[in-house]
């Protein structure tokens, strides 16, 4: 059991390959360079930890260019715009945010078939994903805490969102019956994910018939075949100059290595909401609180707080990271505990701890660091290796366990420095 009983299962369970080098690759290759792509010799393939990636077929060094890809084969909200939903997206109020326009313009596209320039990109997207709003309602509840509250607030925005496209569809029943009449929560559901998993950060210029949200989305054919290693060290980004989209990396590679980018320094929670995996060890893992949490510590009704206390602490953005990191407790959870535990009811006072650059812990404020950290553990799901060891989990629970187990271990190591110090 532990890790290697984990990462064995999670080989074991992980679904048969829907991807292997097929004709489908072929084709996609072939229609990207007619179309000016340039990359080094990558192949997908499938590996057993981490799914479809690419491959390299000869070593790479260090600050090579491994893919560039010209502008014109990223879809981003001006592709959008210029198309056949363009006018109807202009004439629409409430205006569509960036990210709606992408979801739609996806789904369009898929419809075409054949017949859409995108086809053979479409054609190798996956199917179906990882993340939360494909979870069953027995798997969120293998969800830590955190994760749950973060993937519920998810599945909410899709289901928002999803009925804001739907008044759009009515609105362009004449001009688009086929997509309006088809278009459903799973199609939606599945544009959104190939966004938001798939696509890569590249600020846009506003555009007056969208709204104001942020733009930042490019799909980029080809480049989103790469997975994730907190190791990779990359600069990626649209060259101005060349017109091209880029990545280089800063990490060497030897013939047939799997080649990774990095997505950013994400915990295991935000991974797994945001892109529906886990790393089996990830250097950025941290269990977040919030307030609410810190409230239902028994022993928070036994200290001198008060909902000054609780306004000061919000006033001061202190919730923001309250967390529980691999080597401690964050600052300001802890600057928070010092404040909570302070029998004075003077702001003056607050302020100072607050200022003091000192995070020694009084015996008062250790008692109730290890009292919420107890009560912390209390809260995760019981279910786990020990309760169920022959029970055959979905990939989804299994990345929940590792999660539970990953947080408990953190909190348990903190507990331990706590109760020894
Ligand atoms: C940009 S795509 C990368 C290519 C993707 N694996 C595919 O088959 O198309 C991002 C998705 O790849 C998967 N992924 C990326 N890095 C991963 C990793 N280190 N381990 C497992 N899955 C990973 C996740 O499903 C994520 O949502």
């Amino acid at each position: 059991m532990g890790r290697t009983w984990r990462q064995r299962n999670m080989k074991k369970q992980r679904p048969a390959s829907k991807h292997s080098v097929s004709l489908n690759y072929v084709l996609l290759f072939k229609w990207l360079k007619s179309n000016g792509f340039r990359c080094r010799k990558l192949q997908p393939a499938e590996f057993h930890d981490t799914g479809r990636g690419l491959l390299t077929l000869n070593s790479i060094p260090s600050g090579k260019c491994i893919i560039s890809l010209p502008g014109r084969l990223l879809i981003t909200s001006q592709t959008v715009m210029a198309s056949d939903l363009g006018a109807d997206i202009q004439r629409y109020i409430p205006r569509l945010s960036p990210l709606l326009a992408l979801c739609i313009y996806l789904i369009n596209e898929q419809l075409k078939g054949v017949d859409s320039f995108w086809h053979p990109y479409i054609q190798v997207l996956p199917t179906d994903f990882t993340t939360p709003v494909y979870y069953s309602q027995e798997e969120l509840q293998w969800l830590p805490t955190r994760a749950r509250q973060a993937a519920m607030e998810q599945i909410q925005t899709v289901t928002r969102q999803y009925l804001e496209l739907k008044e759009f569809m009515s609105n362009i029943i004449k001009s688009h019956q086929k997509l309006a009449e088809t278009f459903s929560y799973e199609h939606f559901r599945w544009a959104w994910c190939v966004v938001n998993t798939r696509s890569v950060y590249m600020l846009q210029p506003r555009c007056q018939f969208l709204s104001n949200e942020i733009d930042h989305y490019a799909l980029a054919p080809y480049l989103d075949l790469l997975n994730h290693s907190v190791d990779a060290k990359v600069d990626a980004g649209y060259n101005y100059d060349t017109k091209r989209y880029e990545i280089i990396t800063w990490t060497a590679y030897s013939k047939y290595q799997q080649v990774y980018i990095n997505y950013g320094p994400h915990n295991n929670t935000r991974l797994l909401v945001e892109y529906g995996f886990v790393l089996p060890s990830n250097c950025h893992n941290a269990v977040q609180f919030d307030l609410d949490q810190i409230k239902s510590n028994p022993m928070f009704s036994s200290i001198n707080s008060s909902d000054k206390k609780l306004d000061f602490i919000r006033e001061h953005k202190l919730q923001s990271d309250l967390s529980c990191l691999e080597d401690g407790l964050s600052w300001n959870l802890i600057k928070t505990l010092q404040i909570l535990s302070s029998p004075s009811p003077c702001l003056e006072e607050w302020k100072r701890i607050l200022f003091e650059e000192s995070t020694n812990l009084t015996l008062i404020v250790r008692d109730f660091a290890i009292s919420f950290l107890n009560w912390a553990l209390q809260q995760y799901p019981t279910k786990d290796e020990q309760c169920c060891p022959n029970f055959e989990l979905s990939l989804n629970q299994q990345m929940c366990m590792t999660l539970t187990l990953q947080e408990k271990e953190i909190i348990n190591q903190t507990l331990d420095a706590l109760q020894s110090g």
